[in-house]
């Protein structure tokens, strides 16, 4: 997809709310919000449970649409959203009856790639990460780690340029979540993804993210917006250091008073 504007930042949300009807009921889920997410830049959304981060996430996806505010994907304001975006949503399915390999190139499916050439790809990639030994498994027969890698790699390969991941690692035992944090950064690495990242988890956050947007409870506003200013290559024990261990302490604190009883 060509970019409208190349010096553009890859996404800007320009006071964006929602209210959704819920029968005669009027929910407000987003008050009016700003955003940024730069060329290359991780950006991380954390707020309390039901706040309305996945609204947020469909919207930019162009799955929804505002109710009022705009925004623009690579400095394009007015264009269809679907499609310019690689989209993980929380529960992201693998077709039980399709290979790993095969559940890998339905992206590509989507985009009616000719089957041949998709194939390659999704090849490629399963190599370069490592993953080509299980290629024709099923995905019932993998660990629940190795699952996400396998739909990590099908967001990737469907739009590599801007990633909307939600809690990817959400459901991971503590080891794997960690293996997997340091494996995404890896995979970013070489595609020069843009990314805006949901989770609950703060250590999480400090570790990956350029900027951590904090949201409050439902309707969603932003409370606080942090730059992280750790270097990269970013490696674990940075969360042991004196500013991080600071940065959580805070994070969490306005976290707890956020989160519904
Ligand atoms: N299509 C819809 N119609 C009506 N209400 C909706 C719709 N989608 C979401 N909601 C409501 O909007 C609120 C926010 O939901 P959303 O899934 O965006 O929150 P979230 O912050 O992603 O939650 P979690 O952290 O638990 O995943 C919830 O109260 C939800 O029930």
């Amino acid at each position: 997809m060509q970019n409208k504007h190349e010096d553009a930042p890859k996404l800007i949300v320009k006071g964006v709310s929602k209210t959704y009807r819920d029968g005669k009921r009027l929910l407000d889920v987003l008050e009016p919000l700003d955003l940024t997410v730069g060329r290359g830049e991780f950006v991380s959304l954390i707020g309390p449970s039901g706040c309305g981060k996945s609204t947020l996430f469909n919207i930019v996806a162009g799955v929804d649409e505002p109710g009022s505010g705009t925004l623009a994907i690579d400095g394009d304001w007015q264009g269809e959203r679907t499609g310019r975006v690689g989209y993980m949503p929380q529960q992201p399915l693998l077709l039980p009856w399709r290979t790993v390999e095969e559940n890998v190139l339905l992206g590509l499916d989507v985009l009616r790639l000719p089957r041949r050439e998709s194939q390659q790809q999704a090849r490629d990639v399963l190599k370069r990460f490592g993953l080509h030994e299980f290629a024709d498994s099923y995905p019932d027969t993998l660990s629940g780690g190795m699952r996400q890698r396998i739909a990590l790699l099908r967001t990737v390969l469907f739009n590599s340029s801007f990633l909307l991941l939600d809690e990817p690692f959400g459901a991971l035992d503590a080891l794997t979540r960690i293996t997997l944090q340091m494996w995404l950064l890896d995979l970013l690495q070489m595609y020069h993804s843009s990314v805006l990242f949901i989770t609950h988890d703060v250590r999480e956050a400090i570790l990956l993210s350029d900027r951590i947007y904090v949201l409050s409870a439902r309707p969603a506003s932003v409370l606080r917006v942090v730059d992280i200013d750790l270097p990269r290559p970013r490696r674990q024990e940075m969360l042991t250091e004196d500013t991080s261990i600071h940065l959580e302490r805070e994070l969490l604190s306005l976290l707890v008073k956020e989160q519904p009883l």
